[in-house]
């Protein structure tokens, strides 16, 4: 099997996450600001917890070279993607001190110990299955809404997060983490109990990014 069986396992859950109405609102620029706040202030925490679970994926792997793996992305996350929640923040004028001091919202808390606790409880190619919905997910978003000509670039508070997930740093490492996921998917048959369980865990991680993103919206003031 290989990613994109887990994708078409939940290709429902899948349409519901890429497509969501919180996505098409930034990408329009129409995104009530309470709600991107709200948004970018929980991505910070999930981020924290995400990258101890890329920690895990070191402490999990079986040799040298799954240990490689998962090294890039810890310093992606480090050095580029919460240092660009931390910069956008900051704009608002929001600190990293009054960041990491905001309360993990439930949605940010179940997502992030789901995953966790797979690592925790599972084996490397568990967590994996567990991670990779918000990698692939958010490449997936970044090029369809750079791609879409109803997508607004000027005049759009939040084109600067469209660039981001579009842009190539974001993309290659994505691309580099699905070929890793493929080959460790490589010998395991889709309709076989441990094929199930990895689309299983795709699946819920898969939902738990829906809810996410309907955290965000839910924050709606006007
Ligand atoms: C919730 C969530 N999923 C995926 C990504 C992509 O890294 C993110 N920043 N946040
Ligand atoms: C930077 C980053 N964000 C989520 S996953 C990841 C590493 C690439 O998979």
């Amino acid at each position: 099997m290989n990613h994109q069986d887990l994708i078409q396992a939940c290709q429902h859950d899948w349409n519901d996450y890429t497509e969501h109405s919180f996505v098409q609102q930034l990408a329009l620029g129409e995104l009530a600001h309470s709600s991107f706040l709200h948004y970018l202030k929980q991505d910070f925490l999930f981020l924290k917890q995400y990258t101890r679970a890329y920690a895990l994926a070191i402490y999990k792997a079986r040799s040298l070279a799954e240990m490689r793996m998962a090294l890039p992305s810890v310093q992606a996350l480090l050095e580029s993607e919460i240092a660009h929640h931390v910069n956008y923040c900051g704009e608002w004028g929001i600190s990293e001190i009054e960041m990491e001091a905001e309360p993990e919202a439930v949605g940010t808390v179940a997502y992030t110990r789901f995953v966790l606790d797979t690592g925790m409880s599972g084996d490397v190619i568990d967590l994996y299955a567990a991670l990779a919905p918000c990698s692939i997910g958010y490449a997936v978003i970044g090029a369809q809404l750079s791609a879409a000509k109803s997508t607004k670039f000027v005049n759009n508070p939040y084109a600067n997060w469209i660039n981001m997930y579009a842009g190539e740093e974001f993309q290659l490492g994505v691309e580099k983490s699905i070929k890793n996921l493929d080959t460790l998917l490589e010998d395991i048959e889709l309709s076989s109990q441990r094929g199930q369980r990895l689309c299983q865990i795709f699946k819920t991680a898969t939902r738990m990014e829906v809810a996410f993103w309907q955290q965000g919206l839910d924050q709606t003031k006007n």
